[in-house]
């Protein structure tokens, strides 16, 4: 069985092909890009998503743009338009930087996207071989959104660590969020690990409480959009409620995310949440939900406190915020 690849640079027609994520689990279709102005449509509507995907599609995005016209005032512009796709996850503008960066150095740009690409493959899968030592065999664990192989360039980072703990030989099962209002977690997860053979159940995300005060989870790992040197996490909405309700029921609280996610610069306030547009909360499969009329508030991140998270796993070491 192949691995899931949501990214693929196709060296002979010099093109970015993506899995179309908005189409899943239906339907599996490519959404290609021919020019850096795709990978912005592609950002911007979700075709692919999750942290280090949307970095790695931006690097692809300026070697896309390097192609097409190589002059100064073209990248900047390429760079600028890719800058603003999407506020929170700080990898975009990791690889944004690194590759202008690169650009002034005379680096090809499809070279530095290629090798962006390829460690962050890397990246996740030491994710996964750090984070599976985490789990028991037996472990029911609750995840959040979509932290996978769809997120990523293989393997995922939540994900990563209960991929390698089935690999590893550890009979554990997943609850699968379903992540109102994109349900990444019942349109992603749910695919890939069911394509996987890992045993996944969906739920509403109102259901995780009552589970948890049952008894009948035993971890919980998310991903992460941006952590700060003081390990604030940002991620995907609801987040923060899992976390409160972790902490009340003493469930260790896990995030996984590799270096690229780290944001040494700024702090809590500094931050851009982004909110997306009401529509994604007013319908659901193009049917009205909320009543005319009425307002919506659709945030896409919360930020969970270091206080509340057991564990930050990466790929070279795991790190305990509340350890004295
Ligand atoms: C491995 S990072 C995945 C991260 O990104 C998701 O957000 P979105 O689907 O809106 O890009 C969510 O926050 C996941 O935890």
């Amino acid at each position: 069985m192949d691995d899931i690849r949501p990214i693929i640079w196709n060296e002979d027609d010099k093109e970015l092909i993506l899995i179309d994520q908005r189409k899943l689990p239906n339907k599996l279709e490519y959404f290609t890009c021919k020019t850096y102005k795709d990978v912005v449509v592609a950002i911007k509507d979700m075709v692919v998503r999750g942290a280090p995907a949307i970095g790695v599609s931006a690097a692809y995005g300026m070697a896309l743009a390097e192609l097409e016209n190589s002059d100064d005032e073209f990248i900047c512009r390429a760079y600028k338009e890719l800058k603003l796709t999407r506020p929170t996850a700080v990898n975009l503008f990791w690889a944004l930087d690194k590759c202008m960066d690169s650009f002034k150095k005379g680096v090809n740009l499809l070279d530095e996207a290629k090798k962006i690409h390829e460690e962050d493959i890397q990246l996740c899968k030491k994710i996964g071989e750090l984070g599976q030592t985490l789990f028991d065999d037996g472990d029911v664990i609750l995840t959040h959104c979509n932290a996978g192989a769809l997120a990523t360039s293989a393997y995922g980072t939540a994900l990563s660590a209960i991929r390698f703990a089935k690999y590893a030989g550890k009979n554990v099962s997943v609850i699968s969020d379903e992540t109102r209002p994109r349900l990444q977690g019942a349109k992603l997860t749910c695919f890939e690990l069911h394509y996987e053979g890992i045993p996944t159940t969906a739920i509403s995300d109102n259901t995780a409480g009552f589970l948890m005060k049952q008894g009948k989870i035993d971890k919980i790992i998310v991903g992460a959009d941006r952590i700060l040197s003081d390990y604030h996490v940002f991620n995907k909405i609801g987040t923060y409620s899992l976390a409160i309700l972790a902490k009340y029921h003493n469930i260790p609280f896990y995030v996984a995310a590799p270096y690229s996610t780290f944001d040494f610069e700024n702090t809590v306030e500094d931050i851009e949440i982004e909110q997306r547009s009401a529509e994604e909360v007013m319908y659901v499969d193009g049917v009205r939900i909320v009543a005319e009329g009425v307002p919506v508030i659709n945030y896409a991140f919360d930020c969970t406190p270091p206080e509340l998270i057991t564990a930050i796993i990466t790929e070279d070491k795991i790190i305990y915020p509340n350890k004295k």
